[in-house]
């Protein structure tokens, strides 16, 4: 038998910095149906910025007049990264970035020329020595404009070793800082990406003068893979985008690879300057701006990253979240874990929500809801709240239905002397209508009022968040309230496109848990009051 595994050693004995190069915005801009106005590329480059990445590429300036307006606009507002523009090896192509980065703090022209046989042959039509010559010619050109040059193998992956060393000495020697051996089509593997890192920092003349950068392609799913291993054969700089966005099947997704890093410190030494808690407001931010949806179970941004239904994963979580989570959800800009209630759910979990309800069951009665439960479960793909709320209280009807949202009116105005003013109209749980009114700070404001008025509840409001959980100008807002009553946290949340309508349904949502809490008096479904986690 072989020996086990023992820990495994860290591939450095010395603290490492990689840099993040995000090019969300150039090559990621390049997937089909992800082009960017000038505005959003703008607000987006200044999230890249607040995310704590050190280079941005912000465009390909002599592509079209709007990728220019987008690259100056950033130049203008964006400071804290260096930004970087593309050029092909062609004098015009650099001369148009070195116009499009004037007044940029930190400036960097990115020149590239494809390496490999296939490339030269068909798409160039240029010899080994007419490829060397020409990336020279534009590392010197660009090297007159700024001082931080970086250059691009094209189809590094599938181009001859030894001519790679050739064109990245010569590189070096014309003046560049930074040397991207890009997997332009996916191609590579792990083991032979970090062998081929190992050969051309041994090989390139002057090697310690340049920082080494991979530049994955996802085509076989391997580009955060890929991306590791080289960093394991010596490269310093990861060229990746937010949601692995880009060409075909897109680059090395940032969040995936900076998570890496994080939670496999002890292996790779290596660390980032990445605000990792903007990792999921920035990957969200993107899905709006390019309408490009996030897979639910991509890693570390996708809705199911931290989502828990099965029972025997629920069951370790609520003992030690560790057994089946390697990172915390906020570490990454999730609020929380979510525990589904579905279909593989157990009892568990189910008693864990039901005390989270303000519910506490004895075993005979877990036993006879679960049964109901799983009844229901196996009906619907999930068991929300309000749906476990009504098989516990089972036969009282009228306290599972609660208040409704008939009509809501809001009036407000911006610096023209009017008072936010809020009118609605309820069904209370006998069935009685109710309308109320009131005013307040800001409609919101006076929305809760006259809830509050119309059912005699006083909800202290501890927060109040609105978010888009689809995209698009139809998009659907989530609204989410906590409230304090007697000590204990409770939640409630609405949807709509509607902001106000989300508001009000969110208030009546909270409203009821908290009436039905105080109203349950059957002794085996003692109401206890503790924190809903809807
Ligand atoms: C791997 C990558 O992601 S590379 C970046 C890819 N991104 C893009 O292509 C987006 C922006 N591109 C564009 O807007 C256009 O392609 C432009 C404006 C750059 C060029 O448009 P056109 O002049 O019409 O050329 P077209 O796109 O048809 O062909 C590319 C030309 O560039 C040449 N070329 C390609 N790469 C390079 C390079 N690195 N250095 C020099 N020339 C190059 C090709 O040989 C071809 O030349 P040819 O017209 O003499 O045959
Ligand atoms: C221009 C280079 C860096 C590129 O995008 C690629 O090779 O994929």
């Amino acid at each position: 038998m072989n020996e086990s595994p023992g820990p495994v050693a860290s591939i450095s004995d010395a603290p490492q910095h990689v840099t993040i190069f995000d090019t969300s915005l150039r090559d990621g801009e390049q997937s089909p149906g992800c082009s960017m106005s000038a505005s959003q590329k703008l607000r987006f480059a200044h999230a890249l910025s607040e995310l704590g990445v050190d280079v941005i590429e912000a465009g390909f300036p002599s592509s079209s007049e709007a990728d220019l307006e987008g690259v100056r606009a950033i130049v203008r507002e964006v400071r804290g990264s260096s930004l970087a523009t593309l050029a092909r090896c062609h004098p015009g192509d650099i001369e148009a970035c070195a116009r499009a980065l004037e007044g940029a703090a930190k400036p960097r022209i990115h020149v590239f020329i494809s390496t490999s046989p296939l490339h030269r042959q068909h798409k160039l039509n240029l010899d080994r020595q007419q490829v060397l010559e020409r990336a020279v010619a534009a590392v010197e050109q660009a090297r007159r404009y700024v001082d931080d040059v970086e250059f691009s193998c094209e189809d590094a992956l599938r181009t001859e070793p030894e001519y790679l060393v050739e064109i990245c000495s010569a590189a070096i020697a014309a003046g560049a800082r930074t040397l991207n051996i890009p997997d332009t089509v996916g191609y590579t593997t792990p083991s032979e990406i970090r062998s081929l890192f190992e050969y051309l920092r041994s090989n390139v003349r002057d090697a310690d003068k340049a920082v080494f950068s991979a530049h994955c392609h996802n085509d076989l799913g391997l580009a955060v893979a890929n991306s590791l291993a080289a960093i394991e054969g010596g490269a310093r700089q990861v060229e990746c985008t937010i949601n692995g966005i880009g060409e075909r099947a897109g680059n090395c997704a940032l969040e995936e690879l900076v998570m890496a890093l994080r939670v496999r410190n002890a292996y790779y030494n290596a660390s980032t300057r990445i605000d990792t808690r903007r990792l999921v407001p920035t990957s969200r931010l993107l899905s709006r701006i390019t309408g490009m949806v996030v897979q639910r179970n991509k890693a570390v941004v996708g809705q199911n990253a931290f989502a828990h239904e099965s029972g025997i994963h629920q069951h370790g979580m609520l003992k030690h979240r560790g057994t089946y989570e390697i990172m915390a959800p906020e570490d990454v800009g999730w609020a929380q874990s979510q525990m589904v209630m579905g279909r593989h759910s157990g009892r568990a979990a189910l008693n864990d929500r039901l005390q989270a309800l303000g519910f506490s069951v004895d075993e005979a009665r877990l036993n006879s809801v679960f049964a109901a439960f799983k009844t229901l479960a196996e009906k619907k793909r999930e068991v929300f709240d309000a749906d476990l709320e009504a098989l516990v209280l089972g036969a009282d009807a009228k306290a599972a239905r609660g208040y409704r949202l008939v009509r809501a009116h809001v009036s407000t105005g911006v610096a023209d002397g009017s008072l936010p003013t809020a009118s609605v109209q309820l069904v209370d749980p006998d069935g009685a209508t109710i309308s109320e009114a009131a005013v307040g700070d800001g409609p919101v404001h006076a929305l809760f009022a006259a809830l509050a008025r119309a059912t005699g509840l006083r909800l202290a409001i501890d927060s109040y968040n609105v978010s888009s959980v689809t995209t698009g100008d139809d998009a659907q807002g989530q609204a989410s309230l906590t409230a304090r009553v007697d000590g204990v946290e409770l939640t409630g949340s609405g949807t709509s496109t509607d902001i106000i309508e989300a508001s009000a349904l969110a208030w009546l949502e909270l409203a009821n848990r908290l009436v039905r809490t105080q109203r349950q008096t059957e002794p085996a479904t003692q109401p206890r009051k503790v924190a809903a986690t809807a």
